[in-house]
């Protein structure tokens, strides 16, 4: 590609330097090898145009800055954007050119990674070269990979949808997490569909009030998504109408699913301990499934899902059917194992208010005696939830122990403190193994144990060290001890 290439999106005006072959475009300056273009972004901590000298320095042929950008005698074009985050967005899709044919991103506070997975297996299902890049990783055929962002930076992002793309992958379902939509990282991404879960507290270290958060996500529909594509939005949520609002004056085709959706309507619903059936209306058919899949919220995702899946062309019957063989997300209500009472024990990744709320009542009727959770809250995160979080634990569960979560750069006793002020009686064991052993010892026969907040994570961020950590193999290992 050559720099002039870049003209829609930049005014890249010197025909001289227009020629020039763009090798790579980063927002990194310690990532820039020659002929690279230089994004310099104005982040949380730093603004990037301090590092567009030595972005130069090391053969940076353009930088790319805001209007107002201050660029004395960098010997490089400096282009500039009313919006450089997209501008670099639109210059990464553009260098890497190819993605699947068929991208399709939800969006909400919770159940994204579930819903962008299952979509993967049910497009899957139908024959489709399918994949799915989110919090847990990247699934496509032949390839599993551990994430670290919901949304990767739209570098990292376009390199992967080119790799894809090339390995044979048509349909590619992502999450849209409200950071990626607010910095820009998917506005090179062509969509074809969007969706919506619900919205609750989260990020409030991020966003100012929770209605910015929620304009935040509706950039999905009224910036990304072109006029007449298909909007699945879930009907039963607080913020369900003030969302479908918004797509609507998008001019996008609003689906509904849910209790009082339209487009899949969910009709009844009985849950068991490990399953649920449903009965759920599309097209004026009514479908039974069984839906291998503990938690309520579940049957929302799931919905949400096989709208997706029909919006991209997957008959309806055949995605309600595909519902019957889904697999959770890793760490989603994740059943590990039971002790020898028959007592369940579940790694889940509730880590904001809502979340654990749907979790915890989620398991409360198959559950004859105690709810136990296991928690924490993170470190160098929305402080406000601590409180929260410890009251709604309290009011649901039968025994909380308060623990640590990716202290970070904070004490953790103080983490503790914030989220114990709100719930008297808790235990508090601040080593997670600890803690996770005295949940499991406790169990008797009847009761259930939810061990919630990391999920799918394998590391516990103490400082800026990571350790290795996994919930699940802290849980196997204690039911073990248990046995023997
Ligand atoms: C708070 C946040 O979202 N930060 C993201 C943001 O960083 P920033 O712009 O604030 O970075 P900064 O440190 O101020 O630096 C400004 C610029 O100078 C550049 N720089 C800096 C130093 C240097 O030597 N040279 C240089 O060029 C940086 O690369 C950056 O472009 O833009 C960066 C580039 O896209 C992101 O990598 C970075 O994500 C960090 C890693 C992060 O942890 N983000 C988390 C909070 C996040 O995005 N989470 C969401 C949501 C998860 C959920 O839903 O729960 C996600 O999608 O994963
Ligand atoms: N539809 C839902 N409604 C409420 N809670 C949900 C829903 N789906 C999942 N959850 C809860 O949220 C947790 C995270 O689910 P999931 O990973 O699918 O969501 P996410 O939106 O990707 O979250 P994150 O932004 O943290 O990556 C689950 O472990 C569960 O506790
Ligand atoms: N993507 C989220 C995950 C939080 C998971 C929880 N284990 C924590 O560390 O707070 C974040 O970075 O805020
Ligand atoms: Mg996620």
């Amino acid at each position: 590609m050559k720099l002039s290439d870049l003209a829609e999106i930049l005014p890249v005006e010197s025909a001289a330097s227009g020629e020039r072959i763009v090798e790579g475009i980063t927002s990194d300056s310690r990532a820039v090898c020659p002929g690279f273009v230089f994004a310099a972004l104005r982040g949380g901590k730093s603004d990037g145009m301090a590092f567009a000298p030595d972005a130069a320095a090391r053969g940076a042929i353009a930088v790319i800055a805001a209007l107002d950008a201050d660029a004395p005698g960098l010997g490089i074009p400096v282009l500039k954007s009313a919006d450089p985050r997209r501008a670099l967005a639109l210059a990464a899709a553009r260098f890497h050119g190819r993605q699947p044919e068929t991208m399709v991103a939800v969006t909400g506070t919770s159940g994204k990674t579930s819903v962008a997975v299952f979509v993967r297996q049910i497009w899957a299902r139908a024959g489709m070269q399918a994949a799915s890049v989110g919090t847990t990783g990247v699934v496509a055929p032949g390839r599993t990979e551990y994430g670290s962002l919901t949304t990767p930076d739209p570098v990292a992002l376009h390199a992967l949808l080119a790799e894809l793309a090339d390995a044979g992958v048509t349909h590619c379902s992502m999450e849209a997490s409200s950071h990626g939509l607010d910095q820009r990282r998917l506005d090179g991404v062509r969509l074809a569909a969007g969706a919506f879960t619900n919205l609750g507290r989260d990020h409030m270290d991020y966003h100012p009030t929770i209605e910015d958060y929620h304009r935040a996500k509706m950039r999905l529909f009224e910036d990304l998504l072109p006029k007449g594509a298909p909007a699945v939005i879930f009907a039963d949520d607080a913020w369900s109408q003030p969302t479908i609002d918004a797509a609507a004056k998008a001019g996008l085709d609003v689906r509904t699913v849910g209790r009082k959706g339209t487009f899949l309507t969910l009709k009844r619903v009985e849950h068991e301990r490990r399953r649920q059936r449903a009965e759920i209306e599309a097209e004026g058919t009514i479908h039974e499934i069984l839906l291998p899949l503990a938690g309520d919220f579940q049957i929302s995702n799931a919905l949400v899902a096989a709208g997706l899946a029909i919006s991209t062309g997957v008959p309806a019957g055949d995605a309600l059917r595909a519902l019957e063989h889904l697999e959770g997300a890793p760490g989603r209500l994740d059943l590990v194992g039971s002790t020898g009472a028959g007592a369940p024990v579940y790694v889940d990744y509730a880590h904001k208010p809502e979340a654990l709320e749907n979790v915890l009542s989620s398991v409360r009727p198959f559950t004859t005696g105690r709810v136990v959770v296991v928690f924490g809250c993170g470190g160098d995160r929305d402080r406000g939830k601590r409180p929260i979080m410890g009251e709604i634990a309290t009011r649901l569960a039968d025994v909380v122990i308060v623990t640590d979560d990716n202290p970070r750069s904070e004490v953790p006793a103080e983490i503790r403190a914030e989220i114990l002020t709100a719930a008297p009686g808790a235990i508090e064991i601040g080593d997670r193994r600890e803690a996770i052993r005295k949940g499991v010892g406790m169990l008797a026969g009847g009761d259930t144990l939810i061990v919630a907040g990391k999920g799918h994570e394998e590391g516990q961020t103490v400082g800026t060290v990571t350790h290795h950590f996994s919930d699940h193999e802290e849980v196997r290992n204690a039911l073990a001890e248990l046995a023997r």
